[in-house]
């Protein structure tokens, strides 16, 4: 079923507090790749989120912290490398307890370590999930576990990402988009993403194509940025479908405003951060 309608905010109402608008787990981030977890971070936080907690390995946590007062951050065990060890799989479980949403997977990079860390999650943890980046190569390498969670979870590739979870090509997946995205969220019981212009949202019966956005948003970090707002609304307890579908919007909309004021070629990802009070402004 074809969803068209503009997509609806999540409610707000007037006696919440830091405690019920969702406490947010996102974990990656990784020596060199700090800023992905910092704009999802600051994102979910412009995006209503009560609470934001940001998992990241212990020798970026300074850097991840400066960026963004608001966030609370979780040193996590690493690797020499400055990516998370498996050792960090315990206290990560303890964290996600408790939780509304956990994100996993910006920056995170890609290692044995960390890819039974996004395993064991995905597979056991009751919260919603939103998986991107990292956390979606982890799962690419064991695609028949990819049906196999224990909760709701949303998948947010972009085309590239999309060929390593489903074995095809990037050409046959963009010439066939909306029919492998559903196919592909029906089949595994989720919500998916696929990312790029004209982003799709399904989650196997429901299908919504987006009309934000616009290439300025072809620069790295942008997806970062997503990851946090949707994880954000499904914080606010929209279910993952409605959430991911106003996040695209939302996400676009700030893109198309920062564009707007900026240019295309000259948009950065953090400027939706700083577009997305605008944005807010047009749907609510
Ligand atoms: N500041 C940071 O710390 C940043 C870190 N990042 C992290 O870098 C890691 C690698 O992610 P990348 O996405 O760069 O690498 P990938 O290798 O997953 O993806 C890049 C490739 O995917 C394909 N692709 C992407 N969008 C496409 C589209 N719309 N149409 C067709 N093909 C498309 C292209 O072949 C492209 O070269 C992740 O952990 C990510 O989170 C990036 O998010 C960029 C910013
Ligand atoms: N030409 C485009 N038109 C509209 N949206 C785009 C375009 N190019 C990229 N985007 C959007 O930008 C984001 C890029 O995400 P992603 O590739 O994961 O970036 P990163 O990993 O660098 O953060 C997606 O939300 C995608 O839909
Ligand atoms: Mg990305």
């Amino acid at each position: 079923m074809n969803v068209s309608s503009r997509p609806s905010p999540p409610e707000r109402p007037e006696s919440g507090h830091k405690g019920t608008f969702g406490r947010v787990l996102i974990i990656g981030g990784s020596l060199g790749m700090s800023g992905s977890i910092s704009l999802a971070g600051a994102a979910a936080l412009r995006s209503g989120a009560g609470l934001v907690y940001l998992g990241v390995p212990r020798s970026i946590v300074g850097i991840v912290a400066a960026f963004e007062p608001s966030y609370i951050t979780v040193p996590l065990p690493d690797q020499e490398s400055g990516v998370l060890s498996k050792s960090a799989l315990p206290n990560l479980m303890d964290h996600a307890e408790g939780k509304d949403v956990i994100a996993l997977g910006p920056g995170l990079t890609q290692s044995s370590e960390t890819d039974e860390i996004v395993t064991a999650m995905y597979q056991s943890c009751s919260q919603p999930m939103v998986i991107d980046a990292d956390g979606l190569n982890a799962l690419a390498r064991f695609p028949e576990q990819l049906s196999e969670h224990n909760g709701p979870r949303v998948l947010t590739p972009h085309p590239g990402e999309f060929a390593r979870l489903t074995g095809q090509s990037i050409d046959s997946i963009q010439n066939d988009r909306q029919d492998v995205a559903t196919r592909f969220a029906k089949e595994h019981d989720l919500t998916l993403v696929l990312k790029g212009p004209a982003t799709i949202v399904t989650d196997g019966d429901q299908v919504y194509v987006n009309s934000t956005g616009n290439s300025g948003m072809g620069t790295g970090g942008t997806g970062d940025v997503l990851t946090g707002i949707v994880s954000a609304l499904i914080g606010q307890k929209m279910p993952p479908f409605s959430a991911a579908r106003f996040g695209v919007y939302l996400h676009g909309l700030a893109g198309d405003l920062a564009a707007n004021e900026l240019t295309e070629p000259a948009l950065i990802a953090s400027d939706l951060l700083r577009f997305l009070p605008a944005a807010w402004k047009q749907v609510i």
